[in-house]
């Protein structure tokens, strides 16, 4: 079965934590996915080369998607061909990678990236992680193998609250690749939503692996009834 056969229709778990998180440390994010695994993910998608090493260590045969993120603004996940062939030597299935169309920095453009990649890991695929349309549709053109909603929403302005699922249907409808679905899917409602819309797997992060954040939610609620009562 191919990776991709592999998590048709299915949930794809990311396991991330920020530098500094009390979760930051590969041994957690491994009993995380093992967590997620358990729980009927079909696959994890994971960020930073030694998160990536552990998991491809503890789980040879799990699809995994793995980027690296350097910083945090503008063009941040997997910025540059250096960052994807990095990646793609930790042995994951697929590279994620920016796919906006703004400027990269290392110049390379997004086809020049895709095709670099390929030369040195002719078998890796590429998932294009995008912000709107118009950048599924280049993201094509520059060979990548699948487009995931990522970006949408974080690419300037105010982050919206729920996950763009006017923008997965659009690419769905029009692009030749599978769609991944993939940003602020915080219910299992949402998830079904998603696939509904045509998506070919829907990755969920923040509202299964990062307790924090989920935690803080539950607390901010509780605020807002104090003050209401
Ligand atoms: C925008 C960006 O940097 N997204 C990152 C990409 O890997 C992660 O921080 C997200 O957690 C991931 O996309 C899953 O999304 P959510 O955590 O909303 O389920």
């Amino acid at each position: 079965m191919t990776v991709l056969d592999a998590i048709r229709g299915r949930l794809v778990v990311s396991c991330q934590a920020d530098p500094g998180e009390p979760l930051d440390d590969p041994a957690h994010m491994v009993a995380l996915a093992r967590s997620a695994l358990h729980g009927g993910a079909a696959g994890i998608r994971a960020q930073g080369l030694r998160d990536l090493r552990a998991l491809r260590a503890a789980l040879p045969d799990t699809p995994l998607i793995g980027l690296v993120k350097d910083g945090a603004e503008g063009v941040y996940i997997t910025p540059t061909l250096a960052h994807a062939e990095a990646v793609a030597a930790t042995g994951v299935q697929i590279v994620a990678l920016d796919g906006t169309r703004r400027p990269r920095p290392d110049g390379l453009t997004l086809a020049e990236t895709v095709a670099g990649l390929r030369r040195r890991h002719p078998r890796v695929l590429v998932m294009a992680d995008v912000a709107d349309a118009a950048d599924g549709h280049a993201a094509v053109a520059a060979g990548v193998d699948l487009v995931g909603t990522t970006l949408s929403g974080y690419t300037g302005g105010a982050v919206p609250h729920d996950p763009d699922l006017e923008l997965i249907g659009t690419l769905v409808a029009t692009l030749p690749v599978p769609v991944v679905a993939e940003g602020r899917i915080n219910t299992p409602d949402e998830a079904a939503a998603a696939l509904h819309h045509g998506a070919h797997a829907v990755v969920v992060g923040t509202a299964i692996t990062r307790p924090a954040v989920v935690t803080a939610r539950f607390a901010a609620a509780l605020v807002t009834s104090r003050e209401m009562s």
